[in-house]
């Protein structure tokens, strides 16, 4: 398998926050979900990837080579959608693409005018005149326009209503399809992760906590619930994090460390989702 994006011990510092000693590595035909809190590093790092940010130490490898090599070619290949307006505001949609456009050797028009049509993005309005969600969809078709072999996207579904963000997560994988690409996205919104990442990298105060198949992410722990009268005794065992209320108590744990007492004790058991293993590791690392 070819590794399309690589990072190895990538650090960067602001001054009241850093980037320390990030590393992970996607391959081609896979999608990987970047999740981790607000202000943890997500965008940093995506912004490091395309050299808007430079780095202090480590190295990052796009397409096997490193991206200062020729930043402008690779360029070339990536699709990027990043939160930032990067259009130009009074021009309507397609003046800025026919600007944009000229930037990429592969521009394929045919299938810009599909996704836009798909996407229902005026064409004549200026780009000002777009809602927000709109002018997401703009930048996908864009990113999508290029034969782009690496699409990397900051947040690409905020903003989204649930039936576009349920169609964009189709022709995520519908790209996908193509075993020579990868996509590379951060999000909040870690149900869509659970319905297309083949990968989980998750970042907490600019250090990477995880990088791992979603599922085998998902199958590895186990919520279990019981009355507050078992708590004691579940803490026993020492579970990565456990909450109480009023209610019970709720533990989160691996699920083969569970083996010893799931006949001992009649407790529900639950797969998390990834909000929850998000929500327990970030609650860990604080204790
Ligand atoms: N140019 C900069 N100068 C100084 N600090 C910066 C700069 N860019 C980002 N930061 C800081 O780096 C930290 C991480 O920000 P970043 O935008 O990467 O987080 P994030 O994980 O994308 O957050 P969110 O989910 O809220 O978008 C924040 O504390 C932010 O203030």
């Amino acid at each position: 398998m070819e590794t399309i994006l690589e990072l190895n011990h990538v650090s960067k510092g602001f001054k009241d926050f850093a980037l320390q000693d990030v590393s992970f590595s996607l391959e081609k035909g896979y999608i990987m979900g970047f999740i981790g809190p607000n202000g943890a590093g997500k965008s940093t790092t995506l912004r490091c990837i395309m050299d808007l940010v430079h780095i202090e130490s480590g190295e990052i490898k796009l397409f096997g080579t490193d991206y200062r090599n020729n930043m402008k070619a690779l360029k070339q290949r990536i699709g990027f959608v990043y939160d930032q307006d990067v259009f130009f505001e009074d021009l309507t949609v397609e003046k800025n693409k026919r600007i944009v456009s000229s930037f990429y050797d592969q521009w394929d028009d045919d299938a810009f005018y599909r996704y836009i049509k798909d996407f229902e993005v005026p064409l004549t309005k200026p780009v000002k005149a777009l809602s927000k969600g709109t002018k997401m969809k703009f930048a996908l078709a864009v990113a999508l326009s290029h034969h782009a072999e690496l699409i990397i996207m900051d947040e690409p579904t905020s903003g989204l209503d649930p039936i576009f963000r349920k169609e964009l997560l189709d022709i995520l994988l519908d790209v996908i399809q193509d075993e020579n690409k990868a996509i590379f996205f951060s999000t909040h919104i870690t149900t869509d992760l659970e319905q297309v990442a083949d990968y989980i990298t998750f970042i907490h105060d600019g250090k990477i906590v995880l990088c791992e198949e979603t599922q085998k992410l998902l199958d590895d722990y186990l919520l279990v619930k019981g009355p507050l009268s078992l708590a004691e005794k579940v803490r026993g065992y020492q579970p990565d994090a456990m909450k109480e209320t009023s209610l019970g108590f709720e533990a989160f744990m691996k699920r083969n460390e569970t083996k010893q007492f799931e006949t001992e004790f009649n407790l529900r058991m639950d797969r998390p989702t990834l909000e929850d293993i998000m929500y327990y590791m970030v609650k860990v690392r604080k204790r």
